[in-house]
């Protein structure tokens, strides 16, 4: 009687406690439990008393139940998080009652191993290394010859080699990873790339051990123990080391750590002649096919899977926030890192930790008279006005076009960095572009009137370097803007769709679009995200409804060779986003192809012909599909041509401009508007096919470069009646 009613009793606690989610399984157990104990079926154990929970390896990948023992030493731990959350059951490592059976497989390293030599350098050394590894490799006549890859600008896509690797063709052959790494306190490349390898051991969703598929791998380290002594002196290479190990990869040499400031290059080469030493070596080289993971520390051990312990991405936001792991996160551009120095000195002002001002040639141009960029063309926008900014440095790509290869901070889709406030970043930059501005007063030529009206900002253009969408407080800054009459363009790289649609109202709102496929794209942007073709296509999805209400623009850079064909998909794009316009512009040159990882020569930059004939074509085939689009303005100078929906044009006249005041007025209102609310004439001059080719001709007078861009297109006509003819 006395059981049964505590049966009951039981039964209401745990029906009360579960919610009643396990109630049925809960009560079943109970009262079987309580059942044989009753008729003394199962003896209550005392703690001295040995366990029935067995010892399991949740790691092994060999797990064969006789092979383990029972234990007395099984602890259990409640998790102190709030909530409802499972138990966590500690328990040792297995106690393996034989010796487990290995294979053991003899190598032939110089005959069966591709090695590939990966690198990541700032200032150069790491590269000098590794080349010298691969010299001493080449030596050694290996039947494959090594590798030498960057890990910034040779590999697009990480997950290619630290997730797949690939397949050598000969099924004997396997391949040797030996990666050449800095250390950098500031944020770098490197971080990415340590950021990629956790990644991926911690995502469910892959196979945990992936690179178990090579032969082996080890890592040099060259840092500097002076100013880094102790767990920071070359910290990251042995990060590098530790996850390669605890994704699979069996450990060849242990990792190397020189300091370049006092051992240099010759520290690197005696670790470069032992390991090169190991491949020749007389003595068999043993593969123990069973030993491949590393579990030499227990800092994950911790890890449940269990899906009622995963977090919401933006809760852990507010978890990290809340308990203060945000302030520990690296500054971006650190005053005393590398990229820093690069930024600054090709005239960036950084303004906090991750933002950037920099007076754009036009600006300067536009103060001496001699001409605004093509935005004054196509929207009105003074360049003596406006002010190219961005609030984050670090972007998703890595473009072909883009000049900043190597330095450029990097990061997928979370903002792994120190987060400055808005109102930092909008007066740093205001005073950081002033300043800039004041410099210019000596210049010969500038004009008294627009150098005074040039302190009062009316545009910024969100679009310098980076990926201003990324900021977390975007909203907020924009709102800045507004709130003091700055109109806001805003350029997005189509990669971060959940930014995209929680974006509020901007002037007008770009998306870059680089390719009109995604093999083209991956050549072009060279994206970190693997699913960036479905980020793109989400984005597109995005401006044709949450985002609807804005003046949209597909911004396209054509570059020879990379992206000018297939004017049909990109017809496919644009009938899938409906932007209100098409700005086309050739790619510009932004240096060689040495050093910097960007592969573009000047065969890549098209003419203006060029440009002209794929804007024809693309109008012609939005126009065959019955989209309302035509060509609207151009500004040969800038190599730049804009397409708009027709409703641009009222009584036969083209409205590309803006009408900013109207802006203001409509957005203070807090009335709903769209695109067609805010807009004033294009002027003749500017309009497609017009004489002045988009060059305003109350500045044709003060310039030189007019007479020069006559020539050019000149040049360009005749060239075009050559390829005709
Ligand atoms: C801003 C900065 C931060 C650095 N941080 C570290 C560090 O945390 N640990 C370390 O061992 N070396 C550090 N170093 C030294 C570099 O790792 C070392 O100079 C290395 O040789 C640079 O390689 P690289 O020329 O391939 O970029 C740092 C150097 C700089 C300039
Ligand atoms: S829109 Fe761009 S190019 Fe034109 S003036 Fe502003 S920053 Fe310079």
């Amino acid at each position: 009687m006395a059981s049964g009613k505590l049966i009951l009793g039981l039964c209401n606690v745990l029906y009360l406690i579960s919610g009643g989610r396990w109630t049925f399984v809960l009560v079943t157990i109970v009262l079987s439990v309580l059942y044989n104990i009753e008729k003394n079926k199962i003896p209550i154990q005392t703690p001295q008393e040995s366990s029935h929970i067995y010892e399991v390896d949740f790691t092994s990948t060999s797990f064969t139940s006789s092979s383990y023992i029972p234990t007395s030493d099984t602890t259990i731990t409640k998790r102190s998080r709030a909530k409802r959350s499972p138990k966590l059951i500690k328990v040792k490592k297995p106690v393996v009652d034989s010796q487990p059976q290995l294979t053991r497989t003899l190598v032939d390293l110089p005959k069966q191993a591709q090695i590939f030599v990966f690198y990541t350098t700032l200032t150069g050394s790491s590269h000098r290394v590794a080349k010298s590894l691969v010299t001493k490799l080449e030596g050694l006549g290996l039947s494959h010859a090594p590798k030498l890859l960057s890990l910034d600008d040779d590999v697009d896509d990480l997950e290619e080699f630290f997730l797949k690797t690939p397949q050598p063709e000969d099924s004997e052959v396997k391949n040797v990873y030996l990666l050449v790494l800095p250390s950098y306190e500031t944020d770098s490349p490197i971080d990415y790339f340590l950021e990629h390898l956790q990644d991926t051991y911690q995502d469910f969703r892959v196979d945990k051990y992936p690179l178990r598929s090579l032969l082996g791998f080890a890592v040099l380290g060259l840092g500097d123990s002076e100013s880094w002594n102790g767990e920071k002196f070359c910290y990251q290479a042995k990060l590098a080391d530790k996850w390669m190990g605890k994704l699979g990869a069996r450990r060849l040499f242990p990792v190397g750590t020189v300091c370049m400031k006092h051992e240099g290059e010759s520290k690197a080469e005696e670790w470069i002649d032992n390991f090169t030493q190991l491949l020749v070596d007389e003595e068999p080289f043993y593969v123990d096919e069973n030993d491949s993971v590393d579990d030499s520390d227990n800092e994950d051990s911790d890890e449940v899977t269990d899906s009622e312990t995963l977090v919401d991405v933006e809760e852990m936001g507010n978890i990290i926030r809340k308990s203060g792991v945000e302030s520990e996160a690296k500054q971006m551009v650190a005053k005393d890192s590398p990229t820093f120095k690069s930024l600054t000195k090709q005239g960036y002002t950084i303004v906090g930790s991750h933002s950037g001002v920099k007076i754009c040639r036009w600006t300067k141009s536009a103060l001496r008279g001699r001409g605004s960029c093509y935005k004054f063309a196509f929207y009105g926008i003074k360049s003596h006005l406006c002010m190219e900014t961005t609030p984050s440095l670090a972007c998703s790509n890595k473009c072909v076009f883009c000049w900043r290869h190597g330095t450029n901070p990097v990061a997928k889709s979370n903002w792994r960095w120190e987060v400055d406030p808005p109102e930092k970043i909008f007066n740093g930059a205001l005073a950081g572009h002033y300043s800039k501005i004041k410099q210019m007063r000596g210049i010969p030529g500038i004009q008294m009137d627009r150098f005074q009206e040039a302190f009062q900002v009316r545009h910024c253009a969100l679009s310098l370097v980076g990926e201003p969408i990324f900021y977390p407080h975007i909203n907020e800054f924009i709102g800045m803007l507004h709130g003091q009459h700055i109109s806001s363009f805003l350029v997005c790289n189509a990669q971060h769709p959940d930014h995209l649609a929680k974006l509020n109202k901007v002037t007008q709102l770009y998306l870059s679009i680089d390719a009109p496929t995604k093999t083209d794209l991956k050549k072009v942007d060279r994206p970190l995200n693997s699913d960036f073709w479905e980020r793109l296509m989400s984005c597109l999805d995005i401006i044709r409804t949450t985002q609807a209400h804005q003046r949209t623009v597909f911004r396209l850079t054509l570059v020879k060779g990379f992206n000018m064909g297939d004017i049909e998909s990109y017809a496919d794009m644009v009938e899938r986003a409906m932007p209100s316009q098409i700005e086309i512009k050739g790619a510009t040159f932004c240096g060689s192809s040495n050093g910097n990882g960007n592969p573009l020569t000047m065969q890549n930059i098209p003419f203006y012909e060029e440009c002209k004939q794929f804007v024809i074509a693309l109008n012609e085939e939005l126009q065959g599909r019955g989209l309302d689009y035509d060509i609207a303005a151009e500004h040969a100078h800038s190599c730049c041509i804009l397409m708009a929906q027709r409703k641009f044009q009222i009584n036969g006249k083209w409205h590309t401009h803006i009408d900013y005041p109207k802006f203001f007025q409509l957005l203070e209102s807090g009335e709903d508007f769209v695109d067609t609310d805010y807009i004033k004439e294009t002027p003749e001059w500017a309009v497609w096919g017009s004489d002045g080719a988009g060059f305003n001709p109350e500045d044709t007078k003060y310039d030189r470069k007019a007479e020069k861009l006559k020539k050019k297109i000149e040049r360009e006509e005749k060239a075009k009646l050559e390829i005709e003819v």
